[in-house]
């Protein structure tokens, strides 16, 4: 298997390079000329006059439910097959689904060294047009593309992605967390479940997290008396609001494109007030660093070291900004999610619980990246929710040249999707796809556990993959060892469904029973 797919990549790559070389688009395979098949022939859904495809995506008169984007992945593929094209689409590019991993493989590797991902097109308009004032010609990362990004991206990333800063965050996530399990106890009924709302109280632990990476404070969101006009919930909310939205601002008809629609004035309005936030604190951060003596670079916290190497605050504004922008929903959806396997899979918590003990026989002795690193069931199992329940449902990247992609030509501009989702659950790649083992992420190599390493790739791939990865790693390797440790989890009601408001995640309330562990 692995020596086939050795021979497909190096025949990609080699089609790739012949078919940018030939003036006549044919491939050159084993010395037989292969004319790719043009991008017109692509199956998907047709077009209909004026109206294009968007109207599928309109509510009541669509056939596809926006909220759920991961069944219509999966219903493409089955109608469609391995390349699907949603065409027509008022306002934007074709989007074109590849459920191939050898493809999407083909397709990263060869991207070039300023990725483009078709993202969020209202950030980008807020960020170039509404707010050209603050942005400029760097935006950030998120919603920006080229040379910008690539600069921006180049400035900030060895400190996000260094082992070093992440080790330093060790401590001060396990005091957010401490907070956060205390506090499940204290909102615990008398059947010793959470309420209904607990993905909420998720939200405030994921924002509290980040608050204390990127803008270096603890926002106080887990204060048991938090008011209802405070800072903590106004973000929370803003986050919630900016990210839900999206789906609908971007694939339904983009009115907000051509006047201002209530639901894009509001959008601006919370970018605005997440952009005041940034720039209070990166302040207050910068008044701090002045005053402080520092021997070395260790001494620096991520915001500070930022600070230190680039003295105009901007760049730590942006940053953080960013960092806020896709660091809460993604984190506290995927914890939401991974909580739920747990509490439904008690044999698998079990085996958690033993390692758990194992490596901290002491409940209360401190965490470090030491004893994090020796949890490697715990690290299969968050690895297996993701395979199987991908948060981010898919990645993308807009094609720069043209390239032959599944034997068709696809021209430049084109917005290819990686349906995650779908590609973690194919037989083709992955052994035993609809069970859940955690197990086959420790196994690898033994021949009966095959996954390709491109079929589920949670956080994306490349130059222009998840800045926040790490510290996403940390943060739910510390709640779960700290949580599973000393509770066990159960989930006593209907199973829920899993569905995409923004990330994918289960619908429904998330009563967990929560027990002391002896
Ligand atoms: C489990 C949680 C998370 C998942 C599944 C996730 C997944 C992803 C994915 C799939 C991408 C696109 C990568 C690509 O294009 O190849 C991405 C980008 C990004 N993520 Fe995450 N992410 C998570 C948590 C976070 C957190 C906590 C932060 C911030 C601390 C963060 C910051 C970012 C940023 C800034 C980008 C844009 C990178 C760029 O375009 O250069 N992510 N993430």
């Amino acid at each position: 298997m692995a020596i086939a797919r050795n021979i497909s990549k190096s025949k990609h790559i080699k089609n790739i390079f012949r078919y940018k070389s030939s003036a006549a688009s044919a491939l050159c395979i084993e010395n037989k000329i292969i004319h790719p098949k043009p991008y017109s022939d692509v199956p998907g859904p047709k077009p209909i006059p004026l109206l294009g495809n968007t109207w599928r995506l309109l509510p009541f008169i669509g056939q596809y439910d926006i909220s759920d984007v991961a069944k219509l992945s999966q219903l493409f593929y089955k109608e469609y097959g391995k390349i699907v094209k949603l065409s027509g689409l008022v306002g934007r590019p074709d989007l074109l689904f590849i459920y191939d991993a050898d493809e999407i493989e083909k397709i990263y590797r060869n991207e070039g060294p300023t990725p483009f991902r078709p993202s969020m097109p209202c950030l980008v308009k807020y960020k170039s047009e509404v707010r050209r004032d603050f942005f400029g010609e760097e935006g950030g990362v998120v919603g920006v593309h080229g040379e910008p990004w690539k600069t921006f991206r180049t400035k900030v990333q060895k400190p996000i992605l260094q082992l070093k800063t992440v080790r330093k965050y060790v401590e001060p996530i396990e005091a957010v967390t401490s907070d956060f399990l205390a506090r499940m106890i204290e909102i615990r009924d008398e059947n010793q479940e959470m309420p209904a709302d607990f993905d909420n109280e998720i939200h405030k632990w994921a924002l509290e997290c980040i608050g204390r990476v990127s803008l270096d404070v603890r926002l106080g969101c887990l204060d048991p008396n938090l008011k209802h006009d405070s800072e903590a919930l106004k973000i929370i909310e803003a986050a919630k609001y900016a990210l839900r939205n999206i789906a609908i601002l971007e694939l339904r008809f983009p009115f907000w494109r051509y006047f201002p629609t209530t639901l894009w004035t509001r959008y601006v309005k919370n970018m605005d007030y997440f952009v005041e936030i940034c720039m209070r604190h990166i302040d207050e951060a910068m008044d701090r660093l002045k005053h402080k003596t520092v021997k070395d670079e260790k001494d620096l916290s991520l915001v500070e070291r930022i600070l230190a190497s680039e003295p105009d605050p901007k760049t730590a504004y942006k940053l953080a900004l960013d960092l806020i922008l896709v660091g809460i929903d993604t984190i506290s959806m995927a914890v939401c999610s991974i909580l739920y396997q747990l509490a439904i899979r008690p044999e698998q918590q079990e085996k958690m619980y033993a390692e758990l003990v194992r490596i901290l026989p002491d409940k209360n002795e401190p965490l470090t990246v030491e004893k994090l690193n020796q949890l490697t069931f715990l690290k299969a199992f968050v690895k297996e929710v993701f395979r199987m329940y991908s948060t981010v449902i898919g990645n993308g990247r807009t094609l720069q040249e043209d390239t032959v992609l599944l034997g068709y030509h696809v021209p430049k501009g084109v917005q290819v999707v990686f349906p995650t989702l779908v590609t973690g659950s194919m037989s083709e790649y992955v052994s035993n796809p609809t069970e859940f083992l955690p197990e086959r992420w420790i196994k690898q190599g033994s021949g009966q556990d095959k996954i390709h390493p491109f079929a589920s790739l949670p956080y994306g791939y490349g130059a222009r993959m998840c800045l926040g990865r790490r510290f996403a790693d940390l943060e739910i390797q510390v709640l779960l060892a700290k949580l599973i440790r000393s509770y066990k989890l159960e989930f006593l009601h209907d199973p829920l469904e899993y569905k995409v408001t923004f990330m994918y995640a289960p619908d429904g309330e998330l009563k967990f029973k929560v027990t002391e562990r002896p």
